[in-house]
């Protein structure tokens, strides 16, 4: 009995489940073996064309999972996994989600890297007849999700796309979010997997092949590899967004990124933006690594925002404004006119209180222009958004008037540019109410006057309700009930409600008996049903004609997409821009004076901007770089943890922030425009090539070898150190001496080695600095200063002690150094030596020179151990007999 019980009721689970398909249909689902079923037959055929997705399957109000999806699913999204018709031999895996809350289980699946396809049910399954249509009706994945939570709206989605023909490789991606697109062609694969990396894109639609390891870097870098869609014909978005490429490379790639999104979303994409294509050597380039190791958008450490110099110069008003700032760290700019022009609209905004504090408020007042552009164009808007775009609309003339009343002719330009679209904001005003409810097919959207019928189906709802009031009031006092009261409900529609104490003062005669409940009776009349039917007729209607004139609106407003972006972009830009003046103010930055005529960098107490805020300000010490063709190369030494990293990476970070056209932390400063940034620095290792560390920092130091300029800023901080010291030390030496003759990069390099600091006798442009510390008392005291010269000593054991580590260890490595101090007295003069060969191959005597000779040209596999080792012994007589 328990057991029928118990079957009955997951039976009627399911009947709950699949209310919405046929009842006939259901009996015949539930005796038919499940493999069989019309329904399996139709998921199935759905899902072969989406083996690579999670198919959601609408089934009622249910999303449902079937068969391994259901399986996996269950598991990552922590659902119930049940089965259906569990009688059957092989019953059917099932696993499902409510349809009101779909969004947060796509939301977690797609973050993971999933693909999630959406079967939706395409015809009333009331009006169906047989097996409801169903097919899906977006695909959506890593790359094409949009985000419309608060957090991530800083942030771009960028889908890319990737196609190598024999000329090299083109790059596409786009933001399907905001529509903008950008294109450029590249040369290899390295450089192209770093710019993917660069663009931070979840998913590559990539045509052709890849190598295992190819693959392998993807998987580690969290990037999936989609296959490209391939349309009969190319659609009308594609041939729009791609019209102006001329690049063979750039056009297909761009081509296959619109056809995937055309192919993956089914819905209008009116706000794709024409393609813009770039060179990434019109920005200054910096590899991913690079951007990683100086911590521009993450912290090394959380690989989170905090901490980062986007972190600290973000404090825009608007999303729009967070995400351009993203892309100007990501790509500096490298033409002085470009950065210069920048640098006046902040000096303008700095120097006018008034005007800059009355731009931030407008601005505060403006929400994401650029993704309810994005919602205009998919339909997707709701009249709370459309007003939303109408009230930044309106902040528009307050910024015009604002800029128009100002002195600086930077500004009154940047003012002549916008087109404040009042035309917009007025329609949607003039249509909308002004708190409309979120749903745009419920009515009470639209504004009393703006549509003759529909202001005569609201006056016969108004009046009917009042006519249902009058009504209650006049029954009451036919009645004598003072509790009698008229409602409604959407199964009975209008009734009159008489509690079970007043029921024998009913009027049998005229009210007709509807509902018994635990207190009261419900009843009808035929003139409360008459005038219920006029009521409910014109709210059907009104809220037909409210959506139909919604819709009206929406596609008035799409005809202004372009216009829209271009001034989201131009908000964008302002608010950038207003924010690098507020940060120049709050935390006393200079405009850097930009010189084109040589790479000398002249920075007066200069500060680290991140480092800066995390001290108390007044602790951190600042310090000059005054690099000339004289000092191209700085040698860094000084105890650990005196501030040789924080040196160098203040350097790099002021030429960042320069270039992308911000203020700087320095008292003065004369820069010259970088075309790269080359670094080494720390031991981070290498996660998606999974190389060790020395590896990682040979690759890098050869980054700068085989690509730096002499306008070029390499960072290198230990090199060396991840392998034995003289080797390391060797390593270290060699690449300052090719630097320096062949390079002529400005270069800072950080170095425990103290014999790399002789270098400065042979290198003329080499010059030795160090960061000074002090003993007070035994005790070691950083002083944070830069100052000429080579540091003179190693405090090894003095930050041990600070530390902590325990006071015999300390005393026992005090000993030790000494006497090591003293043992390697000669030793070290030995290295200073061989040091010397590194500037004197002239020195090689004849000897050398043809033992060196020999050992190149020796075939190994011609000789046997033996005649090698007296090879070698003949070699070492040679030798010694020389010395
Ligand atoms: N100019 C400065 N003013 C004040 N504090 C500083 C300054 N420079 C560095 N510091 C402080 O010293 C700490 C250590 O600095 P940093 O990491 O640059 O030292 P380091 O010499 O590179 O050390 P190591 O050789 O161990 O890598 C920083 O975290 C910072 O708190």
């Amino acid at each position: 009995m328990v057991k029928h019980a118990v079957l009955f009721l997951s039976f009627a689970g399911e009947i709950l489940r699949y209310n919405d398909e046929k009842v006939l249909f259901l009996g015949e689902m539930i005796k038919m073996p499940q493999a069989d079923t019309p329904m399996m037959q139709q998921y199935r055929k759905i899902k072969a064309q989406y083996a690579d997705a999670f198919l959601f399957y609408r089934v009622g109000d249910f999303y449902e999972l079937f068969e391994d999806d259901a399986v996996k699913g269950a598991q990552i999204l922590e659902l119930t996994l049940t089965h259906r018709n569990k009688n059957v031999e092989h019953p059917i895996p099932m696993a499902g989600v409510p349809h009101h809350a779909v969004q947060s289980y796509i939301d977690t699946l797609v973050e993971k890297g999933y693909k999630v396809a959406i079967s939706e049910q395409l015809e009333d399954p009331k009006l169906a007849e047989g097996m409801v249509k169903r097919d899906v009706i977006q695909l959506i994945t890593p790359g094409t999700m949009v985000d419309d939570r608060p957090n991530h709206a800083k942030t771009n989605n960028y889908l890319t796309s990737v196609v190598l023909t024999s000329a090299g490789y083109g790059l596409g991606y786009a933001d399907l979010a905001t529509g903008e697109i950008e294109t450029t062609h590249l040369v290899d694969f390295d450089s192209t997997f770093n710019e993917l990396l660069s663009l931070r894109t979840k998913e590559v639609v990539w045509s052709g092949a890849l190598t295992d390891q190819q693959k392998d870097y993807f998987a580690k870098a969290n990037i999936i590899i989609s296959k490209p869609f391939k349309p009969e014909q190319p659609s009308s978005e594609t041939s729009f967004v791609t019209q102006n490429l001329t690049n063979e490379e750039e056009r297909l790639s761009t081509s296959q990124l619109i056809d995937y999104l055309v192919a993956t979303q089914k819905r209008s994409l009116a706000h794709l933006q024409i393609a813009k294509t770039y060179e990434p050597s019109s920005y200054l380039q910096m590899s991913h690594v690079v951007k990683q190791n100086l911590e521009l958008l993450n912290s090394n450490k959380t690989q989170k925002k905090a901490g980062s110099l986007y972190w600290l110069l973000d404090q825009t008003k608007t999303a729009m404004g967070g995400r351009l700032l993203k892309q100007w760290i990501d790509r500096p700019l490298i033409r002085k006119q470009d950065v210069v022009a920048r640098q006046e609209m902040v000096e303008a905004l700095l120097d006018d209180y008034f005007t800059r504090e009355s731009v931030l408020d407008a601005l505060a007042g403006v929400y994401d222009l650029e993704r309810l552009t994005g919602r205009i164009a998919f339909g997707s808007v709701n009249g709370r958004e459309l007003l939303q775009l109408a009230r930044s609309l309106k902040q528009v003339p307050l910024i015009l008037a604002t800029l128009r009343q100002s002195q600086s002719k930077t500004l009154l330009d940047f003012a002549s540019q916008l087109d404040p679209m009042q035309n917009v904001a007025e329609l949607i005003t003039t249509a909308l109410v002004d708190d409309p409810p979120v749903s745009t097919t419920d009515g009470g959207l639209i504004r009393p006057g703006y549509n003759d019928q529909l202001d005569r189906y609201v006056d016969v709802m108004t009046n009917g309700k009042r006519w249902v009031a009058e009504l209650e009031a006049k029954e009451r006092e036919q009645t004598g009930i003072n509790t009698l009261k008229i409602g409604f409900n959407k199964v009975f529609g209008y009734y009159i409600e008489v509690t079970n104490a007043n029921k024998a003062n009913v009027p049998e005669e005229r009210y007709q008996r509807k509902q018994t409940l635990t207190n009261a009776e419900r009843y009808i009349t035929p003139e409360l049903k008459e005038h219920e039917h006029l009521i409910l007729e014109a709210e059907n209607k009104s809220t037909d004609l409210e959506h139909e004139l919604f819709v009206k609106l929406r596609d008035q407003i799409k005809q202004y997409i372009p216009q829209l972006q271009k001034l989201g972009q131009e908000i964008a830009t302002l608010d950038v821009l207003a924010d690098f003046a507020v940060l120049a103010e709050k935390n006393q930055y200079t405009k850097p004076t930009i010189n084109e005529k040589d790479q000398n960098i002249q920075i007066v107490n200069g500060r680290h901007p991140v480092v800066e805020q995390v001290l108390a300000k007044r602790d951190y010490i600042p310090n000059d770089v005054l690099m000339d063709e004289s000092s191209n190369i700085f040698l860094i030494t000084g105890p650990n943890m005196s501030g040789k990293s924080t040196y160098m990476r203040q350097l790099a970070l002021i030429v960042v922030m320069a270039q992308i056209g911000s203020f700087i932390p320095a008292e003065t400063a004369k820069l010259p425009i970088f075309d790269q940034i080359f670094t080494r620095i720390g031991a981070a290792d290498d996660l998606i090539s999974g190389q060790s560390t020395f590896m990682v920092e040979m690759n890098e130091a050869n980054q700068a070898l085989m690509h730096a300029t002499k306008k070029s800023l390499v960072i290198f901080d230990e090199i060396g150190r991840g392998t034995a010291t003289y080797d390391g030390m060797a390593l270290a030496g060699a690449i300052i001496k090719y630097l320096h003759n062949n390079i002529h990069a400005k270069t800072m390099f950080a170095t425990h080695y103290h014999e790399l600091t002789m270098l400065d006798q042979t290198l003329t442009h080499l010059k030795n600095v160090h960061v000074g510390a002090t003993e007070k008392n035994g005790e070691l005291i950083f002083l944070h200063k830069v100052l000429p010269g080579a540091a003179d000593e190693s405090y090894g054991i003095h930050v041990a002690k600070l530390a902590g580590l325990p006071q015999p260890v300390l005393a026992e490595a005090t000993t030790m150094l000494h006497q090591l101090e003293q043992d390697q007295h000669s030793a070290s003069t030995k290295n200073t030596e061989q040091l010397a060969l590194f500037d004197s191959e002239d020195t090689i005597s004849d000897v050398e020179k043809d033992v060196i000779s020999t050992i190149r040209s020796l075939y190994l596999a011609d000789k046997t151990p033996l005649e090698l080792m007296n090879t070698v012994s003949q070699w070492q007589q040679e030798l010694n007999n020389e010395d």
